[in-house]
């Protein structure tokens, strides 16, 4: 069943009203991963709650308790759950998204303020925090149901919303949350089929959808020793310190190649056999498609498919940053007490965080032991999830695959992305169904990056592909 062409032209005559309502969503700096901004989490959730009643969905605020995050106690931002729709003869889809945004701060390097959306005439880009993860891909489900609410039509299916604003911090509660809402009577049940709209296509030409998604392990190793900050001329090679033993361990952890050094984690991944090494050659990238999207000639390799299998179907090991070092203008002349470094190894089949874990730590150990320093080192595991995979021969990929060649004219790339939601594989584990990743943005959208942004004409024909998925899944047989 396609979408009626009423949709499809109701989405491009209320374009503008679509990014406004983007502009007001990326105006609200929700950033779950500072503890000054979360009172905007919350407000954020009051906004998009708003919104949906607005458009007819009954929702819930769930409360998800409090949790600890850099030593202070904090509420967790409530999840959204939402119903609209309750035909038994129709199919109930549920969708998840987020609505907290990363950090962002001008002086990182953007060119405009990163929480007021710029909209750039010349080259269509929405240009603010947030416009492509996850903003941007919620407000497209509201575009679809304003055109139905408006219009006083049913919708093709029944929908249940899921939304979370704890996403790009370790989506914290929420997994309790979908585990008892998936058993028999919860909300969640009866759900049919998942849709999450929160990564990106392969390149900036063809749209995608995704059956994969890495892991995630995030480890916090801090060293401390000195009772306070210290001269470095009084105490220069006569403590040791604890900035230059962080320094050691954080290079005995990956090669300048990508190279997992900590033995037995690049070990636990099966190879790609030729059959496998195909599929990466057959998909629609080049080099140069990453380094547009990096912004230099810097890829590991010139080699599409060991670029490609580096992102989809390896673990990588990045080193994040330090805190408690000196990070300032100048030239202050500190030995700093205490520094944490913070680093991530993305997880493969099938590797996961459990498995993983202890082999980070006893490295970890090992390599401090043979620095003989007197400093005190200790770890923590901040948060972590299991990689997931699909079968994109389901219908739910069926739905979504006719919907694509009928909004964009051509088939989607089938991927495996190398960012993590971890609530995914909670979903398919615990109801039992399929999940699609149906990305909105592009490749070089700039995520969790400077100068993040989203295409206009794909939040306008990802909307349309959103609301046109709709339609093809409640035609499609199961
Ligand atoms: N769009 C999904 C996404 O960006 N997920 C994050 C999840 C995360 C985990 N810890 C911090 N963020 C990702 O980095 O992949
Ligand atoms: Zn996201
Ligand atoms: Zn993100």
């Amino acid at each position: 069943m396609p979408a009626p062409t009423q949709f499809l032209s109701y989405i491009d005559s209320h374009a503008d009203a679509f990014i406004q309502r983007l502009a007001d969503a990326v105006a609200i700096p929700s950033i779950s991963g500072d503890a000054s901004h979360r009172k905007d989490v919350f407000a954020m959730a009051d906004w998009l709650n708003s919104q949906l009643t607005q458009l007819g969905v009954t929702t819930q605020l769930v409360d998800l308790g409090r949790h600890t995050m850099d030593g202070e106690d904090l509420p967790l931002p409530p999840a959204i759950l939402g119903r609209i729709g309750n035909d038994k003869e129709k199919k109930t889809v549920l969708i998840y998204g987020h609505f907290d945004v990363q950090p962002a701060n001008k002086s990182d390097g953007w060119d405009t303020e990163p929480f007021k959306l710029m909209i750039n005439k010349e080259t269509g880009q929405l240009i603010g925090r947030g416009s492509s993860d996850d903003k941007g891909p919620i407000l497209g489900w509201l575009n679809v149901l304003q055109y139905h609410h408006e219009n006083k039509l049913p919708l093709p299916v029944n929908i249940v919303f899921c939304f979370e604003g704890m996403e790009e911090s370790g989506s914290e509660g929420l997994d309790e949350l979908v585990v008892r809402e998936s058993k028999k009577g919860g909300f969640f049940d009866g759900v049919d089929c998942v849709c999450i709209s929160d990564n990106y296509w392969l390149n900036t030409r063809t749209p995608a959808l995704t059956y994969g998604l890495r892991g995630l392990s995030y480890y916090k190793v801090t060293v401390s020793g000195p009772g306070r900050d210290l001269h470095s001329g009084v105490f220069g090679r006569t403590v040791h310190e604890p900035m230059t033993d962080l320094i050691n361990i954080l290079s005995t952890l990956v090669s300048s190649q990508g190279d997992i050094l900590i033995k037995g984690v690049d070990e636990m991944v099966p190879r790609a056999d030729e059959e496998e090494k195909a599929i990466y050659a057959g998909l629609n990238y080049n080099i140069s498609d990453i380094e547009e999207a990096a912004g230099a000639s810097i890829a590991l390799s010139d080699d599409k498919v060991s670029v490609l299998m580096g992102r989809m179907r390896e673990p990588s090991l990045s080193i994040h940053g330090i805190e408690g070092a000196f990070s300032a203008a100048g030239a202050k002349t500190v030995i700093p007490a205490k520094v944490s470094g913070k680093f991530s190894i993305r997880l493969v089949p099938p590797q996961t965080p459990d498995a993983v874990d202890p082999l980070v730590i006893e490295h970890l150990n090992n390599a401090f032991a043979k620095l003989g320093s007197k400093n005190i080192l200790s770890v923590e595991n901040l948060h972590g999830g299991k990689p997931w995979m699909a079968d994109h021969r389901h219908w739910n990929f069926e739905a979504a695959k006719k919907a694509t060649k009928a909004v964009y004219g051509q088939d989607p790339d089938l991927t495996r992305e190398g960012g993590s939601i971890p609530v995914t594989l909670t979903f398919a584990e615990s109801l039992g169904v399929n999940v699609l990743l149906l990305p909105m943005g592009r490749g070089d959208d700039g995520a969790h990056s400077t100068n993040e942004k989203l295409d206009r004409s794909n939040f306008i024909e990802g909307s349309k592909l959103l609301g046109t998925y709709l339609y093809e899944l409640a035609a499609i047989s199961k």
